[in-house]
């Protein structure tokens, strides 16, 4: 019988990637707002009571990095304080939970891709609020996995691949740092693991397959080389080429601070899970190319 995995959010890159690769084997039940709100924990907790499930992938969050700079409050009640609801409902269902967080965490001083153990100290309230999700999260349902992942893109939603093919329709050059360095992640890849490592939750309950794991694609990259990739992906579609200007994060002001390096290791779920994600510049070349196989050229 197929397992019916209950996942916050509805709209997110992640939850469509669940909806798109869900198979025989795993029922996807996505619950977004107004059902489940991770600001009001009783819709959190009657959405997740309600779904019937036996399992949960927390995937909903809110992921403005430079806006939560603003908002600081909002991130702090969705990505702290909701992540904490939705542990609550799984111990209380006594189901499996995966908890998906991030790379920001991290400051990114270290010269090494970072370990799950490593120290946490996240430059930005999203990193910090994230930070909060994660001891909620094990607070309220100390058998959960958090699975951190990074630099996540698709076909869907908003993210900087689909930003790079926007900016490359107007613009000859584009200028995108390349002292930050991190694991592009595709959510379709995401999506494939999350399935593999929940399936296994829900029939095997041994601890070493709870706690915190660092999930990202394989290979490393600063967002230039990614911009660089897609506009070249891109060229072998036709579209006009555009250069990619290297600059440093000095060059680029944003609200908040970026890690300069959030690579992680993945070691940790590769043993344990036998789980490891594709390249990275393969799942990119897919992501641009169903992109662009599904918009013609302007003007075209
Ligand atoms: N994007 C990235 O680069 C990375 C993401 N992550 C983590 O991965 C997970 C999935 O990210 P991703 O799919 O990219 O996220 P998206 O930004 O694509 O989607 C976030 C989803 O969360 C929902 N959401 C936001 N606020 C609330 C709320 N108060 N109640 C219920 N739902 C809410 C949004 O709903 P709506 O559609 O209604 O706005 C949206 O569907 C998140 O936990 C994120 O922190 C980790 C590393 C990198
Ligand atoms: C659009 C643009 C961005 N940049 C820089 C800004 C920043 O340092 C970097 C990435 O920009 P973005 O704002 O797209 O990405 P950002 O929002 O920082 O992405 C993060 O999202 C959250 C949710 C995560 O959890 C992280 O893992 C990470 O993926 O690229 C340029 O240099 N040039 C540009 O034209």
């Amino acid at each position: 019988m197929a397992i019916r995995i209950a996942v916050t959010g509805a709209q997110g890159q992640v939850v469509t990637s669940l909806l798109e690769r869900a198979s025989s084997t795993a029922e996807i039940v996505a619950l977004g707002r107004p059902k489940l709100d991770l600001m009001d924990r009783d819709s959190v907790l009657s959405a997740l009571r309600d779904s019937r499930c036996d399992a949960i992938v927390g995937a909903a969050a809110y992921t403005a990095v430079d806006k939560s700079e603003q908002e600081p409050e909002i991130a702090m009640r969705v990505n702290g304080a909701g992540a904490g609801f939705v542990a609550e409902a799984a111990a209380e269902l006594g189901v499996p939970l995966v908890h998906i967080s991030t790379d920001y965490v991290f400051d990114g001083t270290a010269a090494r891709p970072y370990r799950e153990d490593d120290p946490t100290a996240p430059l930005g309230v999203y990193g910090a609020s994230k930070l909060e999700g994660e001891t909620r999260v094990l607070a309220a349902c100390p058998g959960a996995t958090i699975l951190r992942t990074a630099w996540v893109y698709s076909p869907f939603g908003a993210n900087f691949v689909r930003t790079m093919l926007r900016l490359g329709e107007t613009r000859e050059e584009v200028g995108v740092v390349a002292d930050q360095l991190g694991n592009p992640t595709s959510a379709l890849d995401i999506a494939d693991a999350t399935l593999a490592v929940v399936t296994r939750l829900a029939q095997d309950a041994d601890p070493a397959l709870r706690g915190v794991f660092h999930m990202t694609g394989s290979g490393e990259a600063s967002w230039a080389d990614v911009a660089e990739a897609i506009f070249a992906r891109a060229a072998e579609h036709g579209r006009a080429p555009v250069r990619v200007r290297r600059i440093t994060t000095a060059d680029y002001p944003t609200p908040a601070k970026r890690p300069a390096n959030s690579r992680l290791d993945n070691s940790k779920l590769a043993r344990l899970h036998g789980v490891a994600l594709p390249d990275w510049r393969a799942s990119l070349a897919a992501c641009v190319d169903r992109l662009l196989a599904a918009a013609p050229p302007r003007g075209a």
